[in-house]
C-alpha cells in the first residue's frame, strides 16, 4: 500500500527522524553563525536560468522542472542552495563589504536518485565566504565546516583534501599534455589506472596516484613531483589548510580525486564521518559570474547531514518522560527546563510504554521505565 503514496525517492520524515533532522541542522547552523556567518534562506525554486551559469565551470546540470502557469517560464527546482548564495552575493548583497560570509540551509531537490543515495530530496546545509578564495580563507571554510559536522553530531571526521584543477596547471606548464589528452589522463587518475596511463604516454603523471593517502605523507610526495615549482603556491597553501585544521579532523589528500567537484577551482574536499557510507559533505574555491560579466573569487562547504539522522533519533527517544495522572506540574517543567521531552497522561488509558517514554516522573525523578 505504500508503493505509488509518494514518487520515486521521496518519503515522509515520521518522529523521531523529523525532529532530528531540524535538531542536527539547528545545532551545525549554530556553529557556523559562531563564526559570523549571517543566515539567508533562498527559494526552493527559481527561474531555470539562474540557477545555471552562475558558477563558472559548473556543467550543465539535469534540473527537475515545472512551467509556471504564471509568470509562463521554466522554473526549476534547486539541487545545490550554493548557485543561489552566489546569485544572492552578486545582486542583493554586491553593495555589503568583503569578506561576506553566509550560510543556509534546507532541502534541495535531485533530478535522478543515485544508488548510493537514493534519495531526491535532501538537507543541504552549509556556509559560503564570499569575496576570497585564499588559503586563510579555505582554511576557515574548512575549520567551520568541521565543527558543523561536529555539532550535527558527527564522531570521527575525517577531510580529504584534493585540487580539482590540476592536471590542468600541469598540462600548461611542467608536463605538457595536448588539450584532446588532457580529458583521458583525468579519467585515468581518476580510475587510478597505472597501466592505462603509460598506454596513453603520460608517464609524468604516474606519481599522482601515489600522492594520495594520510596527508604527511601525501604532500611530500606531491611535492616531490613539483619539480618546476609550478604547484608551489598549491602546497603551501595545503599545508597551511592542514596547519589550521590540526587534530579536529583526520587529514588526507587526494589530488586528482574530482568526483562531485563540478565548479571548484584550484581547492576541494570531501567530508567524511566514521561508520557512514560515502561522503557527507564537500566545499572548495570557486568563482562567481555577477550579471555584468565580473568575475568574484569564493569559497564554501555543503554538508548533506540526513545520514546523521539515525544516529541522533537513538539518543533523541532516550529523554522521552511520561507524566502519570496528577504527577507535579511544577517537577515536569522543570524537567522540560533541562531538555526532557514529557508526554502527559490525559486518563487512564494512557499507557507509558506505548506511548514510547523512555521514563516515567516518580515525583521529582525520572525514573527509567526498564
Ligand atoms: N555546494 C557544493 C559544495 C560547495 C559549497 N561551496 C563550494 N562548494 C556541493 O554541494 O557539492
Amino acid at each position: 500500500m505504500t508503493h505509488a503514496l509518494l514518487p520515486e525517492g521521496l518519503r515522509d520524515r515520521l518522529p523521531p527522524e523529523a525532529e532530528a533532522a531540524a535538531a542536527i541542522l539547528r545545532a551545525a547552523l549554530d556553529a557556523v553563525a559562531g563564526h559570523g556567518y549571517e543566515r539567508v534562506a533562498p527559494p526552493l525554486a527559481e527561474f531555470e536560468e539562474s540557477l545555471v551559469g552562475r558558477l563558472k565551470s559548473a556543467s550543465a546540470r539535469d534540473l527537475l522542472r515545472v512551467v509556471d502557469p504564471v509568470s509562463q517560464r521554466t522554473l526549476a527546482l534547486r539541487p545545490d542552495i550554493t548557485t543561489q548564495v552566489g546569485r544572492i552575493a552578486t545582486t542583493r548583497m554586491a553593495h555589503r563589504a568583503r569578506p561576506l560570509r553566509l550560510s543556509y540551509g534546507g532541502p534541495v531537490m535531485k533530478l535522478r536518485a543515485t544508488q548510493l543515495r537514493p534519495e531526491r530530496e535532501m538537507t543541504q546545509l552549509g556556509a559560503e565566504l564570499i569575496g576570497r578564495d585564499s588559503a586563510a580563507a579555505a582554511a576557515e571554510i574548512a575549520v567551520v565546516a568541521i565543527e558543523a559536522l561536529a555539532a550535527a553530531g558527527a564522531p570521527r571526521i575525517t577531510i580529504d583534501l584534493t585540487l580539482p584543477d590540476l592536471v590542468d596547471v600541469l598540462a600548461a606548464g611542467p608536463l605538457p599534455l595536448a588539450p584532446v589528452d588532457i580529458a583521458r589522463v583525468r579519467c585515468l587518475l581518476d580510475a587510478k589506472d597505472a597501466g592505462g596511463l603509460v598506454a596513453a604516454g603520460a608517464h609524468a603523471y604516474l606519481p599522482l596516484i601515489e600522492a594520495a593517502g594520510p596527508f604527511a605523507e601525501a604532500v611530500t610526495r606531491l611535492r616531490a613531483i613539483d619539480a618546476d615549482g609550478a604547484l608551489a603556491t598549491r602546497l603551501a597553501a595545503l599545508e597551511q589548510i592542514a596547519a589550521r585544521i590540526g587534530d579536529a579532523a583526520q587529514i588526507t589528500l587526494d589530488p586528482t580525486e574530482r568526483h562531485g567537484f563540478e565548479y571548484q577551482s584550484w581547492l576541494g574536499f570531501s567530508l567524511f564521518v566514521d561508520g557512514l557510507a560515502g561522503e557527507i559533505g564537500r566545499g572548495g574555491t570557486y568563482t562567481i559570474l555577477s550579471d555584468t560579466g565580473c568575475e568574484e573569487p569564493a569559497v564554501g562547504f555543503s554538508i548533506y547531514p540526513d545520514p546523521l539522522i539515525e544516529r541522533v533519533a537513538r539518543t533523541a527517544a532516550d529523554h522521552r518522560l511520561f507524566l502519570p495522572l496528577g504527577h507535579d506540574q511544577a517537577a515536569a517543567e522543570a524537567m522540560r527546563a533541562q531538555g526532557w521531552s514529557t508526554v502527559a497522561a490525559l486518563d487512564a488509558r494512557c499507557d507509558a510504554r506505548a506511548l514510547g517514554c523512555s521514563h516515567v516522573l516518580d515525583g521529582a525523578a525520572a525514573v527509567p521505565l526498564g
